[in-house]
């Protein structure tokens, strides 16, 4: 890491500063066609990639996304797998670090299909540098409108990942319905992290209603930047297995450590760039000290 901050500064070879290191956020419409996400995630890699990203983030479930957890549990690999070797060449093949949601077989997979809902980050050679299983699972029923229940196939995973050091800074995992829990970004912000990440697949209602303000809190409370890849829009199901298809909501963003939102993707298959400064982020914390402003005596 401080080899790539010297670089930094050192700037491009004609002199001018190279400023701090550009990721990429993505919005997706997954289905149940694996090959087909797989070459939607390239093309947005290698997007990304050209316009100098140094770290891509792909939304929860972009293996693939479908309407019955039977449907899921049969399409899921493990880590060892083609899917995620797919994913490995990906951030090898074009040189950035890749943040990614995907399905994994969970232990007892054989007996009871279930499946961990699982986020992983690759380094630029395709090595992965971290695994998180996501913690809280998504069962909520709003009468007539959403009703999900994901412990139905999918187990909770057994912990937090400590964050981890990349050249964007130090980076925390987190899932989707994580970024409801103010806890747990504490847990990582105590652990180091810089940029929290929460790839995700939120239903259209609630995202209308909470997606912004919870990613944007959670930038505040921790003065981390916090990083939002979405699943977005319809995902029909092109071999008509799944019942009424799911609808996401889309809005991918980037939020920095005070708060704003600087960068959000548009319509559908999409991606948007952003800076990550880590000087920002110590700035925003040793002008207003909030972390060490917390009263461990009464809470
Ligand atoms: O199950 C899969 O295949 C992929 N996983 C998801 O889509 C998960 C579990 S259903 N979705 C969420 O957590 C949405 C959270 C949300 O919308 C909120 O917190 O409001």
């Amino acid at each position: 890491m401080d080899r790539e901050r010297a670089s930094q500064a050192k700037g491009t070879p004609d002199g001018t500063p190279e400023g701090p290191p550009l990721v990429a956020v993505c919005q997706l419409t997954s289905t149940d066609d694996v090959d087909t996400n797989l070459r939607e995630c390239e093309d947005l890699v290698c997007r990304a990639s050209v316009r100098g990203a140094r770290a891509v983030f792909l939304p929860e479930a972009s293996d693939f996304l479908c309407g019955s957890g039977s449907q899921a549990s049969g399409l899921t690999q493990g880590l060892d797998g083609p899917i995620v070797q797919a994913f490995r060449d990906m951030a090898r093949r074009h040189g950035v670090w890749l943040s990614v949601g995907v399905h994994e077989r969970g232990p007892t997979w054989s007996e009871d299909g279930r499946v961990y809902n699982s986020h992983l980050l690759l380094d630029e050679h395709g090595e992965v540098r971290a695994v998180y299983r996501k913690t809280h699972l998504f069962d909520v029923d709003l009468p007539g409108v959403v009703r999900l229940k994901e412990s139905d196939y999918t187990l909770p995973g057994p912990c937090i990942a400590p964050p981890t050091a990349t050249p964007i800074g130090m980076v925390g995992l987190g899932i989707c319905y994580d970024v409801r829990f103010p806890e747990f970004s504490q847990r990582l912000r105590q652990s180091g992290a810089e940029v929290l990440t929460y790839p995700s697949a939120f239903t259209l209602t609630t995202g209308m209603a909470h997606w912004e303000p919870l990613l944007r809190a959670r930038a505040i409370e921790t003065q981390c930047y916090v990083v939002a890849a979405a699943q977005a829009g319809r995902h029909s199901t092109p071999r008509g297995s799944a019942p009424a298809p799911r609808v996401s909501f889309g809005h991918g963003v980037v939020v920095d450590p005070w708060g704003c939102v600087v960068a959000q993707c548009g319509h559908g298959n999409s991606l948007a760039l952003a800076e990550v400064d880590t000087g920002l982020v110590r700035n925003v914390r040793s002008s207003m000290p909030v972390h060490e402003h917390r009263r461990h005596d009464l809470y």
